[in-house]
């Protein structure tokens, strides 16, 4: 559907290098990474309003690369919205429609519906200029979908709302996703908004794709130690592997590579290293050693533990009401346990 080949550009203090993606037809899609990773040129160049140095991007197979990005067909939405403040919602919405000579009943009733669908028919005559983060938002998708563009481009749209909006926004346009059939690219750095939203994403690191693939893919088989902490897999070990076996000298581990051919890394996520307030009595088990506790982050339900064990620091995730029970806290002396079919090679 959207086929972005060996997109490149040099910029003052930036440049993208030789970008490949491909979106299918009904696919939601997600350009992941940190900020100034490159996310936002990728998306204008396919929306026809960012600078092309070279490569080509083509829709539906015909090529758009330097097309005006009204002939494009390609709908927007910013983190923003981008409204026009002298406008009413609904003459926002119907903005799009001004290429189109005499808008038709068809079309118009389309607006209405799309209005009706998005909750904000109610708000149709008032300025856009007081209105709240998530009808502002609404309002901006609307107007993207009155177009019916083949493909909604979404530069973070939810990234300014606060929670409340955020999650019925992205619940929102998780449905007209599948009930509209649309193409989406979306740009985000957030990879639960990911995760929840898309079937496939690229994650980019400094203007290059670093890893591209299924979402839940990427998630629970990061290829590289920035993909791999870009999606929360945070202990990430020196490891060496070969004929079928792999070492972690930092740890003391030594195992199958599950199939990986030469493992340069292992890696775990918080959530799956085991604290335990005493050695257990079979205490031969793998990947069992004892480890300080140094600090704690506190996310409200949870809270980071991170560990020193030897010279490795290692970060685990605990339930608070678990911590509170077993009374650790920072210097207390625990057992961590790391069971094997939760390392990851790469
Ligand atoms: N027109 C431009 N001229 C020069 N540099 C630019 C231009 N547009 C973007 N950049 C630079 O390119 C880099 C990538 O920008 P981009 O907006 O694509 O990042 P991003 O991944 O979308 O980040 P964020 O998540 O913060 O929006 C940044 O360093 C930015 O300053």
């Amino acid at each position: 559907m959207i086929r972005i080949e060996q997109l490149s550009m040099d910029l003052a203090d930036f440049s993208l290098n030789n970008v490949d993606i491909h979106v299918r037809e009904g696919e939601f899609f997600a350009l992941l990474g940190p900020t100034g990773a490159g996310k936002t040129l990728i998306l204008e160049s396919v929306a026809g309003v960012g600078p092309v140095h070279s490569g080509r991007i083509f829709l539906d197979g015909v090529e758009i690369t330097r097309l005006p990005p009204e002939r494009r067909g390609v709908g927007i939405v910013y983190q923003d919205a981008g409204l026009f403040p002298h406008l009413s919602v609904e003459k926002n919405i119907a903005y799009g429609l001004r290429y189109q000579k005499r808008p038709g009943k068809k079309r118009l009733d389309w607006v209405k519906w799309l209005m009706e669908r998005l909750g904000i028919a109610p708000l149709a005559g008032r300025s856009v200029e007081n209105l709240s983060g998530g009808e502002k938002q609404r309002v901006a998708l609307a107007r993207a979908l009155s177009v019916k563009p083949r493909v909604l481009l979404l530069d973070e749209p939810l990234s300014a709302l606060d929670p409340a909006f955020r999650e019925d926004l992205r619940n929102l346009l998780k449905e007209l996703h599948s009930q509209l059939s649309l193409t989406c690219l979306m740009v985000t750095h957030d990879f639960s908004e990911a995760l929840f939203l898309s079937q496939r994403a690229a994650v980019l690191n400094k203007g290059g794709v670093e890893q591209c693939g299924g979402v839940k893919d990427i998630f629970n088989r990061p290829a590289s130690p920035f993909v791999a902490h870009f999606v929360g897999m945070k202990n990430v070990f020196p490891a060496c592997g070969e004929n079928g076996q792999v070492r972690v000298d930092c740890l003391n581990l030594s195992m199958p590579s599950n199939g990986c051919p030469k493992p340069k890394y292992a890696a775990v996520r918080p959530e799956h290293l085991l604290l335990l307030e005493q050695k257990p009595v079979q205490d031969n088990k793998f990947g069992l050693f004892p480890a300080e506790i140094r600090g704690m982050v506190d996310y409200g339900i949870f809270c980071e533990v991170l560990l020193d064990y030897q010279d490795q620091t290692l970060v685990a995730a605990a339930a608070k009401s678990a911590l509170l029970s077993m009374g650790l806290d920072a210097g207390a002396q625990v057992w961590v346990e790391i069971p094997q079919d939760r390392i990851h090679f790469f």
